[in-house]
């Protein structure tokens, strides 16, 4: 691993952890402005969320390590520590003695030569006793299995009692394993088969996936740098997240509204379902991320996007209620299921979170409800796992809304392979990340009856 890594891994993990900075965003940015190659890139990205992943399991070995705190100045050699024990412990490509020289080397040029000499005994500690008597300590207890898995307690709590113990452990476990690069074709241009051509020739290899039929897994290669990238041929997607524009099921020519648009990813697969006839309105509560939309947009060659700023919970100010065909509310939530891809999620996010969260899921789904033509559809969709922000809101949402029903095509819209995770008698779906290696999502498509229910004010 060369100086140059090491440096930019340490300042995007200080960055993340003083500025409370986005993980994903740092990265991206660092590796954008990184002259390093494929490769290198690959093994910062691992060292990077490898070591925020398993923050709470470092800081556990950490604390029992350190003889005194850190002061605060000094704050980067907590991070400079824990990249060095994340290499350590759970990744076997350098060895011991090379991580604790470099990091030696670091504390020496960034700080001074006491605290290259402490970074140094603690390191050498971790190497020479390992870390069997500071697990011992743990007994059998329940935060054992949290900290095996380098989970918040409570979250992990939270997931056994909804999911039941397995699916818990599955989940957290998956967390775990980085997850694969996916991209969603545009068919408005191309086709799989043709891109994965197109991708094959410049030496990046794909494969079709597992879950939706425009749907490709990168092997190996970089894809933002293609040419099918940059020809918009392509959209870096989830796999999972590719499920909801299949949800909504929007037509050439309808007038389709996604609430909470930006960056737009699902805005740009509706208008390409489309086939750039009809229009999709894509509302943002923030105007910098409008330009996300349109960027976005423009790189795939879509003319039926209309990107504006404006509060879903004020949509009825702006447009005319049911004058939408169909409806999309793919709301802020707590992103538990994409902490793979974001895992300071899992530090950052807090049980009240979601309770607030859930507060502000529940007024836009109101609102935009008001939107929905009759016998229109109206799906919700989140990136979370959590029954709360899930499954309860669909629930007090067709309480509340008795002019709503569940969809009764939702079935006949899913691939085949998820069917089974449907409930008869419901149209939603929790998809895990454990399933099918992909973003765990909540998918829920109701039908606005025709003549209706008593309306809501
Ligand atoms: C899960 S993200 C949407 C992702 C997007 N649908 C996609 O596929 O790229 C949720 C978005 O909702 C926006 N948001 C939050 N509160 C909002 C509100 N009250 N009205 C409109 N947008 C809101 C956030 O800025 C964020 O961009």
């Amino acid at each position: 691993m060369s100086d140059n890594l090491r440096a930019i891994a340490l300042e995007v993990l200080v960055k993340v952890e003083q500025n409370q900075a986005y993980s994903n965003l740092q990265l991206n940015q660092a590796l954008q402005k990184a002259d390093v190659n494929e490769k290198d890139k690959a093994l910062l990205t691992s060292i990077v969320y490898g070591t925020i992943q398993r923050k709470n399991t470092i800081d556990f070995y950490l604390e029992q390590l350190l003889n005194k705190p850190i002061k605060k100045k000094d704050r980067w050699v907590l991070s400079l520590l824990r990249l060095s024990i994340f290499q350590m412990l759970y990744m076997d490509r350098v060895p011991d003695h090379a991580i604790i020289h470099e990091a030696v080397e670091i504390a020496k040029y960034k700080g001074h030569q006491g605290l290259a000499g402490m970074v140094n005994g603690i390191l050498r500690k971790l190497q020479r006793e390992g870390t069997d008597a500071m697990d011992e300590k743990l007994g059998n207890s329940a935060e054992k299995e949290a900290l095996k898995y380098s989970m918040p307690f409570w979250l992990y709590q939270r997931w056994s009692s909804q999911f039941g113990a397995e699916n818990a452990e599955k989940m957290a476990e998956s967390n775990l394993i980085p997850a694969p690069v996916t991209a969603r074709i545009n068919t408005m241009l191309s086709s799989r088969t043709a891109v994965l051509d197109e991708l094959n020739e410049e030496g990046i290899t794909a494969a079709e996936g597992e879950l939706s039929s425009e749907g490709i897994v990168i092997k190996n290669g970089y894809l933002p740098n293609s040419k099918a990238y940059k020809e918009g041929l392509v959209t870096i997607q989830d796999e999972s997240s590719m499920l909801v524009a299949r949800a909504v099921g929007a037509k050439p020519g309808e007038i389709v509204l996604d609430a909470c648009a930006a960056p737009g990813g699902k805005s740009t697969h509706l208008a390409e379902m489309m086939k750039g006839e009809g229009r999709v309105v894509s509302l943002d509560l923030h105007q910098h991320k409008i330009e996300l939309i349109k960027k976005q947009a423009e790189r795939l060659g879509l003319n039926n996007i209309d990107a504006r700023t404006l509060d879903a919970r004020k949509v009825k100010e702006e447009f005319e209620t049911e004058s939408f065909d169909r409806v999309l509310v793919d709301a802020p939530c707590s992103g538990f299921g994409v902490i793979r891809k974001k895992p300071d999620l899992k530090w950052a996010k807090t049980e009240q979170d979601v309770k607030r969260l859930t507060s502000i899921q529940k007024d836009i789904l109101h609102s935009a409800s008001q939107m929905v033509k009759p016998e229109g559809i109206l799906v919700y969709s989140t990136c979370t796992v959590d029954k709360e922000e899930n499954a309860e809101v669909s629930e007090w949402f067709l309480s509340e809304h008795p002019e709503f029903e569940w969809d009764p095509h939702f079935s006949e819209k899913m691939p085949e392979n998820v069917k089974p995770f449907i409930i008869e008698e419901r149209s939603d779906l929790q998809i895990m990340p454990h399933y099918f290696n992909s973003d765990g999502f909540y998918i829920a498509a109701y039908r606005k009856k025709s003549t209706g229910g008593e309306k809501h004010a």
